[in-house]
């Protein structure tokens, strides 16, 4: 919309293959504020998108890592965004919420007492962001989103990632173990509209009423998404765990809604979601499936009958 060129993406991590001939990219290290505000200097930067952050399962397993990264590298461009005027955009997460959370249809406004510590980190970041756009003047915007499935990237360490995992196994495999119980009911959302209703939120004309905003599509069980798979791929299977020893993310799972309210996201900037679960397994299946053949493909083309052919 604004141009690639108008566009400095950063991680600490090398870019995807191709992915330098879009645009910008840098190395930046979200915990060290100095290299953060140098990029911001340098490049004039004015929106801050800050995606950085370790996913629900990898932070449970590392608190202190999870800490670090989450609070002081949001505090750190919290801080850079009340200096240099900068609009601040940061997701939050279903996982915000806690066990004492109403769980169906939660609602913006509602109990939030996380028990993990990516909850925890996330919530931080809520509070302390309305507080610096109260206090400060700070455009900052976050919404709430649930799991994200795409076949593009993979997950990165969360509890909702076996409903990308599923999809990989049931192409390539034909089956799937699951982590979660047949019966977690999470909310779910595809990639491309997760990407719209981002854009929308960030871009739509100040003032919003609200920092923070939840918003979701669809929400499902392992089962029922394995149901799904089937009307495709009639063969696949799906085991779920001894429900006597149940896998870590289990209780992190049954801390989260099964559904959200996101009543105020549609009424206050148009969110709308275009993928329900029917079409989503539609078309990670088509997408895995054209990855599938393509390293086929690639493997037939790299033998070395072919490469003399
Ligand atoms: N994927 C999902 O289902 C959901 C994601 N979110 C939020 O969306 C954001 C992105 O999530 P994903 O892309 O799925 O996670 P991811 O784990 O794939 O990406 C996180 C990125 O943060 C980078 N990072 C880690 N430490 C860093 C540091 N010190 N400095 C700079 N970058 C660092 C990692 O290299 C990685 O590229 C996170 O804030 C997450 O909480 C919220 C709800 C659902
Ligand atoms: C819902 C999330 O925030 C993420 N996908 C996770 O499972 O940790």
């Amino acid at each position: 919309m604004y141009g690639n060129e108008n566009i400095v993406a950063s991680d600490v991590r090398k870019a995807p293959e191709g992915f330098m001939a879009n645009g910008p990219f840098v190395y930046a290290d979200v915990m060290n504020y100095p290299m953060l505000e140098r990029i911001v200097v340098d490049w004039r930067i004015d929106w801050i998108v800050h995606y950085s952050a370790l996913l629900s399962a990898v932070a449970e397993k590392n608190p202190a890592l999870a800490l670090s990264v989450n609070m002081t590298g949001f505090q750190n461009v919290l801080e850079l965004a009340k200096i240099h005027r900068l609009r601040l955009y940061s997701p939050s997460t279903i996982g915000a919420f806690g066990p004492s959370t109403p769980k169906d249809d939660t609602p913006d406004l509602t109990i939030m007492r996380p028990n993990t510590i990516y909850g925890i980190t996330k919530l931080h970041m809520e509070l302390l962001g309305e507080y610096y756009r109260e206090k400060f003047g700070v455009d900052f915007r976050s919404a709430r989103y649930p799991g994200v499935l795409s076949a593009d990237t993979p997950p990165g360490g969360g509890t909702t990632d076996y409903a990308v995992d599923i999809f990989h196994h049931a192409v390539r495999h034909g089956r799937y173990d699951c982590f979660l119980s047949k019966d977690t009911r999470l909310p779910m959302m595809y990639l491309s509209d997760c990407i719209k209703g981002t854009v929308d939120h960030l871009t739509h004309p100040t003032p919003l009423p609200q920092s923070v905003y939840n918003i979701a599509a669809v929400s499902f069980t392992p089962e029922e998404l394995a149901s799904e798979i089937r009307k495709h791929l009639p063969h696949f299977t799906i085991s779920y765990p001894d429900p006597a020893r149940p896998d870590f993310r289990q209780a992190i799972a049954d801390s989260w809604p099964a559904s959200l309210d996101d009543s105020m996201a549609r009424r206050d900037f148009g969110w709308r979601e275009e993928f329900g679960l029917e079409k989503m397994v539609k078309v990670m299946l088509a997408k895995i499936q054209a990855q599938v053949d393509s390293e086929k493909k690639n493997m037939v083309s790299n033998t070395p009958a072919a490469m003399t052919a």
